[in-house]
């Protein structure tokens, strides 16, 4: 069961840029001698402050993998959302028009993406992402590509503030997240020193539209998204209606419903966000069952540390940084995308 958190405080912080989340929570960086030193009152009536909610997202994102955001204010979310029906209804051949390309981004049709011992998905997805520079070089330039846009009014202009939304969501999360692990604001910055960005660029956020339509069950092996856990740092998925689907493992090995109230966020961590945390965060394993009542839409964001960036896991213990362990995002996540998925599916796909 994942726990359900109140972002309101991050909210106000992130008003003031992600330094003010830092500022608001430092006291927490000691441990239990900041207790209450990172609180600023923002919150009252029972809402939890910067410092509090901190240590709670850390513990959520250590126990579980995971939890369900509310009051996270994006606005972009819910306007995607209401556009995916129309986006999925559209003429077969302007789908093709956009089909996939080698960076992952475009339309991508019921059945890709089959996950070793498992039927193909029975989703289809819409994918774009960030720009990112123009000279990545090696395994990083497969995060390069264009985007593809459907022909459907209003489309564009919303899924690249949705993009923006969800860069500096993503951001300020990432520095609670570390605050709260007793890590510093920065040890996650997918823009600054953590990564070591100057040079290499500015975080890939991957933003897609996925529908699951109705489809026969086949025994277990077919699945609206068969078990995974996400390659890289955050996914973050919001559902339309919010009639369930996604489920979660815990720690036991159960799997469980994630109930998700209208407009909530599920924040999941992926695999190089646990491993980058030097093993403080559980990559969260989760599936999607094919849908039992109608149709099922739902809004993902992946988010990354720029492609090139050099990262070092903050290890537990003194060996932090060390250079033995270093290794890019991009080559990161194209290990693991390469162990999982057929050769085609390769690139900067997320899951
Ligand atoms: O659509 C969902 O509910 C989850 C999708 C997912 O897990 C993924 O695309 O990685
Ligand atoms: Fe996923």
């Amino acid at each position: 069961m994942l726990a359900q958190l109140d972002l309101a405080p991050l909210r106000d912080a992130g008003a003031g840029g992600s330094g003010d989340v830092a500022g608001g929570a430092d006291g927490g960086d000691d441990g239990a001698g900041g207790a209450g030193g990172g609180d600023d009152g923002a919150g009252g009536g029972g809402t939890a402050t910067r410092g509090t909610l901190a240590r709670d997202v850390a513990a959520a994102c250590r126990d579980d993998g995971g939890f369900v955001a509310v009051g996270h204010g994006l606005g972009a979310v819910g306007e995607l959302l209401d556009l995916a029906p129309a986006l999925f209804a559209l003429d077969p051949a302007q789908l093709d028009a956009i089909r996939v390309n080698a960076a992952g981004r475009g339309y991508t049709p019921p059945g890709s993406g089959a996950k070793p011992g498992f039927a193909p998905d029975v989703k289809e997805a819409f994918q774009a992402n960030t720009p990112q520079p123009p000279d990545l070089r090696g395994t990083a330039a497969r995060f390069d590509g264009v985007n593809q846009w459907p022909a459907l009014d209003g489309f564009r202009p919303a899924f690249e503030r949705g993009l923006a939304e969800l860069e500096r969501f993503a951001r300020d999360l990432l520095a609670l997240v570390a605050v709260g692990s007793g890590l510093g604001a920065g040890a996650f910055d997918t823009g600054g020193a953590g990564a070591r960005a100057g040079s290499v660029g500015r975080p890939a956020v991957t933003l897609r539209l996925h529908h699951y339509p109705p489809a026969d069950d086949d025994g277990g092996r077919r699945f609206g998204a068969a078990p995974h856990t996400d390659y890289g740092a955050l996914g973050l998925v919001a559902e339309r209606p919010a009639v369930g689907g996604l489920e979660a493992q815990d720690a036991h090995g159960r799997w469980r419903r994630v109930d998700t109230p209208p407009g909530a966020l599920v924040v999941i961590v992926g695999d190089l966000l646990a491993w980058w945390s030097g093993g403080r965060l559980r990559a969260l394993p989760h599936r999607v069952p094919i849908p039992a009542g109608g149709s099922r839409y739902t809004l993902a964001a992946f988010v990354n540390p720029p492609p090139a960036a050099l990262l070092r896991p903050h290890r537990t213990d003194d060996r932090d940084g060390a250079d033995s362990d270093a290794v890019t995002t991009a080559d990161f996540v194209a290990r693991l995308a390469d162990r999982r998925t057929t050769a085609d599916d390769v690139s900067a796909q997320p899951s």
